[in-house]
């Protein structure tokens, strides 16, 4: 039997970093939610005792760093299974770039093995499983829209955004997120978003409200480290979308665009120069 797990990658309509932890960690205040651009995981039990992972694209490892494998050695360990299985990654999401395309697998690989292998084990305990594998895992086992705090891995669900466009750009950088994190410096911080202005966005299903609250800390480390990242912020509100924001610890920009009619211009106008762009819709 082959079952199947889509992995949507996430945005973060507000980040904002309290302070640096003792563990190395940052005390994060966080408004995530998914959008529709996914991978998407098939799994297939193995009778030998053996984790494979394969996928259609090169540029991932396919060992036991890949988070899937990891996730899936976890819940092997933890629940005592001897069977093995066989997961193939279709990539959709880019690599490495803010939309938390690694976390979403492992959390899909979470949800999945959990029905495959029957075990019965509750969303909560998913979380805490997946809060071993990365800060985002959790959230990505929940989906949906969420404040998340902690690290990332406390969360409470609040209101979807109202629907609308998303258009994602992904510039030809790498971007570490520790690299990211380390550079942060709290003091430095002009202006924090503010994650109550946000919710009470979402709450009234404001469009123009919550393009208005959007705020990420990080921009000024990632901006400033990568000037390319600046520059298709600002082509993105020159085409004219309503609201423009660097997703986690960047690269990737997305905009917001209430009509339609303006899809097509700002695509267009991105993709003269930046070869990874997608327009999708929020999952909600
Ligand atoms: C920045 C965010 C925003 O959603 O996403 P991405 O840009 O990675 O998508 C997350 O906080 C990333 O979460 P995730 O990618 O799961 O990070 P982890 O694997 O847990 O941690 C990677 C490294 O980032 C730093 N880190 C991560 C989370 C956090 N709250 N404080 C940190 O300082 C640590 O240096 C850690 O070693
Ligand atoms: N299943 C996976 N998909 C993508 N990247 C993975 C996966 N497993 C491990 N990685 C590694 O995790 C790192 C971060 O990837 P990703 O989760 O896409 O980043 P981000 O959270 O910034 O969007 C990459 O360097 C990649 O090699």
């Amino acid at each position: 039997m082959k079952i199947y797990e889509k992995a949507p990658a996430k945005i973060n309509l507000i980040l904002d970093v309290l302070r640096r932890r003792e563990d190395g960690f940052h005390e994060v205040e966080m408004i995530m939610t998914m959008v529709d651009l996914a991978d998407r995981l098939e799994m297939e039990p193995l009778s030998r005792d053996q984790i494979i992972i394969s996928s259609q694209v090169g540029y991932i490892p396919l060992d036991e760093k890949n988070l899937a494998f990891q996730a899936a050695q976890l819940i092997k360990e933890r629940y005592g299974v001897k069977q093995g299985v066989y997961i193939h990654l279709d990539k959709k999401i880019p690599v490495a770039a803010g939309l938390a395309g690694g976390s979403s697998d492992a959390a899909a690989t979470l949800r999945g093995l959990n029905r495959l292998w029957q075990l019965g084990i509750s969303e909560r305990e998913l979380c805490e499983l997946g809060a071993e594998l990365g800060s985002d895992v959790p959230f990505c086992v929940t989906g949906g829209t969420a404040l998340a705090t902690g690290r990332g891995e406390r969360l409470e669900r609040i209101a979807n955004p109202p629907q609308c466009w998303v258009v994602l750009a992904k510039p030809p950088i790498n971007v570490s997120t520790a690299d990211v994190y380390g550079r942060f410096r709290v003091n430095k911080v002009d202006k924090h978003p503010s994650a109550a202005a946000m919710r009470a966005a979402l709450e009234e299903g404001s469009f123009a409200g919550m393009c208005a609250s959007l705020g990420n800390v990080l921009e000024q480390v990632t901006l400033n480290m990568h000037p390319e990242v600046r520059q298709l912020k600002e082509s993105m509100i020159r085409l004219g979308a309503d609201g423009v924001l660097m997703s986690g610890s960047g690269p990737t920009v997305f905009g917001l665009v209430s009509k339609e009619a303006k899809l097509s211009r700002i695509y267009n106008g991105l993709r003269g120069y930046c070869k990874e762009v997608y327009v999708v819709r929020m999952l909600t």
